[in-house]
């Protein structure tokens, strides 16, 4: 690979990765496992992707934190492992740049032992002065068509859990994972202080208008620091992810108070599965913005 832009293949923190630091001290990392951006820094320092300290690091159990790429099948909505599995398996490097960097995952033996389709699967992370877009290029390369569902599974990192709440699903038809109920979300913002510790699981349908691009924010109340998440329209779900209290002491591979410190807003496509023809891409993206203190 022309490695020219400064990309180091190293083993961050016990996982084999790519990592870039700019001359403004921003910093990526993007784990060959399953092409799951692992850490982004912007200039001040902060960490904004949470990742469990108590993740497996054996190459192949799905990391806890980043941003997991969920493909060809989102959580347990079919037959193949829970969220697919290209988070499990590792990618290579296709390409970098000055911004950039890529990582692909093609069809093979390793794919094929969970699923028989021909596919090429792109993830490029680009780190802008305050930015991180996430782009999830798939592309039927087969000779029969196949369908998918699939999310960029963002774990974001928040000062404190309970302090922080979401804007921007008002409205939203909603489905709660935990209840098993279905209701319209009524509130401007989502505060995740009124029950903590229970626990949070909800996928929200969010009917992109055309080629409006959804928009959240994120604040904690804590020191004003807020981030705001752009799905591109084809994501129709947004799920919305904090195991709480009782999860976090189940999950082997997340602190008992993990769940503090995080909170998942993913971009999804899972509801209605979309079928792609031979030769046919499909793009998913994710933008991060950072602001406040
Ligand atoms: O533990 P996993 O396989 O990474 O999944 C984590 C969570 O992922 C979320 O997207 C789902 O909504 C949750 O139901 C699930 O528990």
């Amino acid at each position: 690979m022309d490695n020219t832009y400064g990309w180091a293949a190293l083993v961050w923190e016990g996982f084999p990765a790519w990592y870039k630091q700019w001359a403004d001290g921003s910093s990526l990392v993007v784990a060959e496992q399953g092409a799951q951006v692992l850490s982004w820094k912007t200039a001040d320092g902060r960490e904004h992707l949470y990742l469990s300290p108590a993740s497996a690091r054996d190459g192949k159990t799905a990391i806890r934190g980043g941003v997991p790429v969920c493909f060809p099948q989102f959580n347990t909505r079919g037959p193949l492992p829970k969220h697919g599995f290209v988070r499990n398996l590792g990618w290579q490097v296709a390409e970098c740049g000055a911004q950039h960097i890529a990582l692909r995952l093609q069809d093979g033996p390793a794919t094929r032992q969970f699923w028989p389709e021909a596919f090429d699967a792109v993830l490029r992370a680009e780190v802008g002065a305050n930015s991180l877009v996430i782009t999830l290029d798939v592309r039927n390369t087969g000779s029969t068509p196949w369908a998918m569902t699939c999310a960029l599974h963002s774990y974001l990192e928040v000062d404190d859990i309970t302090q922080t709440q979401l804007w921007g699903l008002q409205g939203a038809a909603c489905w709660d994972a935990l209840a098993d109920t279905r209701f319209a979300e009524a509130a401007a913002q989502i505060d995740f202080g009124a029950a903590p510790g229970a626990g949070f699981d909800r996928v929200f349908s969010t009917p992109g208008a055309g080629d409006k691009l959804l928009q959240i924010s994120q604040q904690t109340t804590h020191n004003g620091r807020s981030m705001t998440i752009q799905n591109s329209a084809n994501a129709s779900e947004v799920v919305v992810w904090n195991p709480g209290a009782a999860l976090s002491q189940e999950l082997a591979d997340m602190p008992d108070d993990g769940w503090r410190q995080m909170l998942c807003v993913e971009a999804a496509s899972i509801d209605a599965p979309v079928t792609l023809a031979p030769g046919q891409p499909w793009r998913l993206v994710q933008t991060l913005t950072t602001a406040g203190a």
